[in-house]
């Protein structure tokens, strides 16, 4: 990349104090990220993130609410276009690929997000069968064994005939995710697939997560502010917060940080150096002023 950043290895941090290897060994990062900058209007979501997110792992990006993390996944994926640096994919720089490429390469890439709901007026075997149906021509034979497959994987073969709306959130969640994983995709990416969960359905699904990265050679990424929880099963993690990567490592290497930013999030103090208040005037000011600009 051609913006100065060094090509390490290893996770590039704010501070240099807070880098720890990433467990990869040699083999390039499946993920590359560089001098990465994102704004939604006034906002500066994203502020020169680099990062590394290695092959064959479960990756966590953890971090406040409003950092910015569902936005990374987004730009991974090519949903978002960034404002500078860069995204590289399997060595495929992401925001240069044509559509048809961009599309391809999202087929290998397993997306779980908050919104991703299962189609209602669909089954359980239908939704997971919808993306093999889009994206491949299969003999219906096919199609069934391996709807059927990815259903036993998530423990809902027993469920393929239900509807959505007759399942539990932990459930659907786990229908999803046999959806994200039909077209056997090489990552998958999880956005806060813990939030909601009683604490049995989230033991399910941290296992789920886990055993499907072993057993099925994926990479994942999770993005999560369920700390014990992901910490539990990811191999490496960044912390990010204001737009910046605070810290990266191993679970071990993070959780032994004593930066007050870091600490703030794993501690889940309410406040700190990272604010509680998305930025805005003076509370007196605003209260004062006659109106605002913004038409209120
Ligand atoms: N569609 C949008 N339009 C305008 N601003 C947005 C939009 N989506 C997100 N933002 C802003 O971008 C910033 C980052 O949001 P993002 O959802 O990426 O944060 P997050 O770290 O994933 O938060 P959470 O953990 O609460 O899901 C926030 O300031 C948010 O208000």
């Amino acid at each position: 990349m051609g913006n100065g950043v060094p090509d390490s290895p290893t996770t590039v941090t704010a501070s240099s104090d807070a880098q720890a290897p990433a467990p990869t060994g040699g083999t390039e990062p499946l993920v590359r990220i560089r001098g990465l900058r994102f704004t939604r209007g006034d906002t500066l979501v994203l502020d020169g993130v680099d990062m590394d997110i290695p092959r064959g792992a479960v990756t966590a990006i953890m971090g406040p609410s409003g950092t910015g993390k569902t936005t990374l996944l987004k730009l991974i994926s090519g949903q978002l276009r960034p404002q500078a640096g860069s995204i590289e994919v399997d060595g495929l720089d992401v925001h240069r690929l044509g559509r048809q490429e961009l599309y391809r390469l999202r087929t290998r890439m397993g997306m779980l997000f908050q919104s991703g709901a299962l189609l209602g007026d669909l089954t359980v075997f239908e939704n997971v069968a919808f993306p093999l149906r889009e994206h491949a021509r299969l003999p219906k034979s096919l199609l069934r064994r391996l709807v059927l497959m990815k259903l036993e994987a998530v423990g809902l073969r027993g469920a393929a005939h239900l509807m959505p709306a007759q399942l539990s959130g932990g459930m659907a969640r786990r229908a999803a995710l046999a959806r994200a994983i039909a077209l056997d995709p090489m990552m998958v990416m999880y956005d806060e697939p813990f939030t909601g969960q009683d604490p049995i359905s989230m033991g399910v699904l941290v296992s789920l997560v886990h055993q499907l990265n072993d057993a099925g050679g994926l990479s994942s990424i999770i993005v999560s502010h369920d700390v014990p929880e992901t910490l539990s099963i990811a191999d490496h993690v960044h912390v990010i917060a204001n737009g910046r990567v605070l810290c990266s490592g191993t679970p071990e290497h993070v959780s032994a940080q004593s930066d007050p930013r870091v600490r703030q999030f794993l501690d889940g103090a309410p406040d700190g150096p990272v604010h509680f208040h998305y930025p805005s005037a003076p509370l007196a000011e605003e209260l004062l002023a006659a109106g605002s600009r913004r038409g209120w």
